[in-house]
């Protein structure tokens, strides 16, 4: 299948209010170094980097009320809500550097008003380590970028939930989340209270890759918009040691270059989040390197020979 020759926009968000540890707000620069824009432009991409989205510091506080940065997190997912929608009303693809994953709640909320608007079935790819379906009420830190798909199916404070107008803005059947592998016990509960639909490692581990990406990219069609939010700890710690919250047991190289490789083929994605690349515990920038790499597959850089 051919890719969608559509136009992107790059931009920045350079915070790191939604995690635990620090270092995230230096993610959009680092996959800037490491030649995002050059690499979308060799491949033929028309692509233009808007800079950095501006919002409040970070207060590096402790949670309130199960939350932490509750109005930090709110105002810099309402400059990601307001840059995504006007780049895609513009006809142009965003991609969100993050920035840690809370992010998503802005840049997915605005993917999915434009769906409404065109008549659009969304389909979202979660790739990552965790579920990111905290409340509240069950989270074991506070930080709210583990709880972005909660909160966009309806499960957070008025103020994200309701961030582009009345939420929920998304359904859990819109979601498919592969590379899972870290899941908190009252989190499983409720993930699997609403039924989201999980590729967790030991699926991968026992069905393939191949498999996996046919399931989860099934039902796509022209009418599809598709998500894909990429936080960079769904691979493995040992080749992508620059982020915050590493768990053993992630894709390997040529597991993520295929799952890559197959959204390709099935047409790209029409909104992509890179997010959780964190310089400060990476090692010579390689982690920005390989979702560089990464995204360079997603684009359709193949290593196919065979036809
Ligand atoms: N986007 C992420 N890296 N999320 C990590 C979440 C970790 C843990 N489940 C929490 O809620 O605190
Ligand atoms: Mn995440
Ligand atoms: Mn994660």
């Amino acid at each position: 299948m051919s890719l969608k020759p559509k136009p992107v926009t790059v931009f920045g968000v350079p915070t790191d209010v939604g995690a635990g540890t620090r270092g995230a707000s230096m993610g959009p620069e680092a996959l800037r170094v490491a030649g995002l824009v050059e690499a979308l432009a060799s491949r033929g991409v028309e692509v233009a980097d808007r800079g950095d989205v501006a919002g409040p510091r970070n207060p590096w506080m402790p949670p309130v009320e199960g939350y932490r940065h509750l109005d930090e997190v709110v105002a810099w997912n309402r400059a990601v809500m307001e840059m995504s929608a006007a780049e895609l009303a513009a006809g142009r693809m965003p991609v969100m550097l993050g920035g840690d994953h809370c992010l998503a709640m802005g840049s997915i909320t605005a993917v999915a008003r434009h769906c409404r608007a065109q008549g659009k079935r969304l389909r979202v790819l979660w790739l990552d380590a965790h579920a990111d379906f905290n409340t509240s009420a069950i989270t074991p830190s506070g930080n709210v970028h583990g709880m972005p798909v909660a909160c966009l199916c309806g499960l957070g404070p008025d103020a994200l939930v309701n961030l582009g107008g009345q939420g929920p803005m998304i359904s859990p059947a819109d979601v498919r989340q592969i590379g899972i592998r870290s899941v908190d016990p009252e989190e499983k509960r409720l993930v699997r209270e609403h039924g989201l639909d999980i590729y967790d490692m030991r699926y991968i581990d026992e069905v393939g890759m191949k498999q996996v990406m046919e399931e989860a990219l099934a039902g796509i069609d022209a009418d599809t918009h598709l998500h894909v939010s990429f936080d960079v700890d769904v691979l493995d710690p040992s080749i992508a040691p620059g982020t915050g919250t590493r768990v053993p047991g992630g894709l390997d190289y040529r597991e993520a270059q295929l799952m890559m490789e197959m959204i390709a083929d099935a047409g790209g994605a029409d909104s992509l989040d890179v997010v959780e690349v964190n310089p400060a515990l990476d090692k010579r920038n390689r982690t920005a390197r390989l979702a560089v790499d990464l995204v360079e597959s997603l684009f359709g850089k193949s290593t196919l020979m065979r036809d």
